[in-house]
C-alpha cells in the first residue's frame, strides 16, 4: 500500500471564541492534487496555513511522509517538503524575478551558492517566468505575480505544494496557462492542494474535490460527484451563483 504523502486527521483550530476549523480529516497520495472549495470564511485559508506550519492546530494530527509534524514550525515544514502560496502575492518588489526565486531556495530549502540558483532558476522554468528573471518583480503584471508566487514555492523544492487561489483576478483568457503550470506539476510528481474560488480552473487538474463549511468537511471525492451534491450546491454553489461568479464554466 502506498504511505500516503500528507495525513490531515482530526485537525481543529479556533481563534479566541470562534471556531474555524473542525474535525478536518484528509489524506493525499504522491504526485495527487486536490481542489478546496467553500463559501467565503469556511476555513480554507486556515486549513492551508495548518498544514503548513503557519499556525499551530489545535487539535488533531499532520503527517508528512508518515513523519508527525503537527509540532514543527514551518520553516521545518518547508525543508520536510511542503511549498505555500499565499492569496495575495507579496514578492520583494525592489528584487528581481530571479532574486525572489533564489531567497525562497536559499532560506526555504537551505541551498547554497549553484544548487540555489539552480533550483531558482528551474522554478521559474517550471512557473513560466525565466524570461523574465531579470525583471524588477514589483513591475510584474497580476499573471506574473501568481507565476512568481508558484515559482517562488517550487524553488524550495518542494513534494507537496499550497496554492491559495492563484487563479483569482485574472482574466479568462490568462487562467488555461496557468492551469497548465499547476498541471505540470502532477507530472513532476508534485502534490498539489488547491483552492480556488474559479471552480473550472480546479477541475480541470484536480483528481478529488473537497467543499469545507463552517470550518467541516461537507464533502470530499470525485469533483463531478462533490460539484452536484445537493449541500454543496446550497451552501457554495447556490450562494456564489447569486452573486459572485464563480467561474463555473462547463464544470457543473
Ligand atoms: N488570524 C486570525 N484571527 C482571527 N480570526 C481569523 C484569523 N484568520 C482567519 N480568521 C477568521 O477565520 C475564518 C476563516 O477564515 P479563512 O481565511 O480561513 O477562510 P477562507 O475559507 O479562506 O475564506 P476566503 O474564501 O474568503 O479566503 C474567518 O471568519 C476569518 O475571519
Amino acid at each position: 500500500m502506498t504511505v500516503p504523502l500528507l495525513e490531515v486527521s482530526g485537525v481543529g483550530k479556533r481563534f479566541g471564541k470562534l471556531t474555524v476549523l473542525e474535525d478536518v480529516s484528509f489524506s493525499l497520495a504522491p504526485g495527487e492534487a486536490l481542489g478546496v472549495v467553500g463559501p467565503n470564511g469556511a476555513g480554507k485559508s486556515t486549513l492551508l496555513n495548518v498544514v503548513a506550519g503557519v499556525l499551530p492546530a489545535d487539535g488533531g494530527r499532520v503527517v508528512l511522509d508518515g513523519t508527525d509534524v503537527t509540532r514543527t514550525d514551518a520553516a521545518a515544514r518547508c525543508r520536510g517538503g511542503i511549498g505555500r502560496s499565499y492569496q495575495v502575492p507579496r514578492p520583494f518588489g525592489g528584487m528581481t524575478v530571479f532574486e525572489n526565486a533564489l531567497v525562497a531556495a536559499s532560506f526555504g530549502a537551505g541551498l547554497r551558492g549553484r544548487a540555489a540558483a539552480d533550483a531558482a532558476f528551474a522554478a521559474l522554468v517550471t512557473a513560466g517566468l525565466d524570461r523574465q528573471a531579470d525583471t524588477p518583480a514589483g513591475t510584474l503584471r497580476l499573471l506574473d505575480r501568481k507565476r512568481l508566487e508558484l515559482a517562488r514555492a517550487l524553488a524550495t523544492g518542494p513534494r507537496l505544494v499550497l496554492l491559495d487561489e492563484i487563479a483569482g483576478g485574472l482574466t479568462e483568457a490568462e487562467v488555461p496557462a496557468l492551469v497548465e503550470t499547476v498541471r505540470q506539476l502532477g507530472r513532476e510528481g508534485v502534490a498539489v492542494v488547491w483552492i480556488e474560488h474559479v471552480v473550472h480552473a480546479l477541475v480541470a487538474v484536480v483528481t478529488r474535490l473537497m467543499c469545507l463549511t463552517y470550518g467541516k468537511v461537507l464533502a470530499v471525492g470525485d469533483p463531478q460527484a462533490v460539484l452536484a451534491d445537493p449541500q454543496v450546491i446550497e451552501v457554495y454553489l447556490g450562494t456564489t451563483m447569486a452573486g459572485d461568479d464563480p467561474g463555473l464554466g462547463d464544470a457543473a
